[in-house]
């Protein structure tokens, strides 16, 4: 995608904005406070573009752990279990929506159950063509963890960070930025006293025993798969810079968009 301004990925982490360790708990005051440092990220930096994407805490998570929907869907227990996790996830991009539209900002949601089929949790098709409109007239489109069909599991999960995964190929990016509660990926989780500064492309095997499950209730692999996928968003787009940083100080989120060297930095 040809574009002039500086685009972004941002994920605000379930772990961030919801309490991972207790079902229905969004952290209301938090979102607050990440939206309109989002806003006024987007008013000191009129050359930033972004897409938001969220993660689905203590509402999706809960009741895909329940029915296995990670693993696929196959009988009607299972499928009822599937809409029963659409609507947790959906519930959560609801309060996300109201909190970024209540900062004034241009937001429209693009669920992955929508408009992605996938295999093997593989994207087979997503309509792009619409976030780039949505893009290309200002707007921010927002994307969440959400459930999707996929064509050998019957049903499955698709986290943000597969999604983004997708969409940086074709959105071209010029960083992705992962918030979560941690102030970066831990060489020593969970005695946490040493954070990786950087990790490379080829250091995942060496650093792969550092990283564990999240804390919190999470069906798609906590910290070990957030860096392996996005070691593979990096592979297939090697200028790409990454940040997984904590978003728990005030301004944190803000100074991250504006360009601070927070957290760990993943990079080719
Ligand atoms: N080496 C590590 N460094 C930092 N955190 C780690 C490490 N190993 C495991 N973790 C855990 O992984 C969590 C991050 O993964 P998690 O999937 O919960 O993130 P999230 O994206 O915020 O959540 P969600 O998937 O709900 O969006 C951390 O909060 C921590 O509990
Ligand atoms: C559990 C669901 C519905 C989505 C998980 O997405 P993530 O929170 O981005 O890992």
């Amino acid at each position: 995608m040809q574009t002039t301004r500086r685009l972004v990925f941002l994920k605000l982490g379930g772990s961030l904005i919801t309490d991972k360790a207790t079902a229905h708990t969004a952290r209301r005051e938090v979102l607050t406070r990440l939206a309109r440092e989002i806003s006024a990220a987007l008013q000191k930096d009129p050359d930033l573009s972004l897409v938001l994407g969220h993660g689905s805490g203590s509402f999706g998570h809960f009741a895909a752990q329940k029915y296995g929907t990670y693993t696929g869907v196959h009988t009607s227990l299972e499928w009822r279990g599937f809409a029963e996790v659409w609507k947790e996830a959906r519930a959560l991009n609801e309060i996300v929506m109201d909190a970024l539209v209540q900062a004034g900002l241009p937001v429209m949601a693009f669920p992955a159950s929508a408009i992605a089929i996938t295999s093997k949790r593989a994207v087979l098709r997503c309509e792009t063509e619409t976030l780039q409109k949505a893009l290309q007239h200002d707007l921010i489109p927002v994307i969440q963890g959400d459930v999707v069909f996929d064509t050998i599991l019957g049903g499955t999960i698709l986290s943000t960070e597969d999604q983004f995964f997708h969409l940086a190929p074709r959105l071209e990016p010029q960083r992705i930025l992962l918030a979560g509660v941690e102030p970066g990926v831990w060489s020593d989780y969970p005695a946490c006293k040493q954070l990786f500064d950087r990790i490379h492309l080829n250091d995942y095997t060496k650093i792969a025993p550092a990283l564990g499950a999240s804390a919190g209730v999470d069906v798609t692999g906590g910290m070990t798969q957030k860096v392996s996928r996005m070691l593979d968003v990096i592979r297939a787009n090697p200028r790409l810079e990454i940040r997984i940083f904590s978003g728990v100080e005030s301004n944190s989120i803000e100074r991250a968009l504006l360009g601070a060297e927070s957290g760990t930095l993943l990079s080719a």
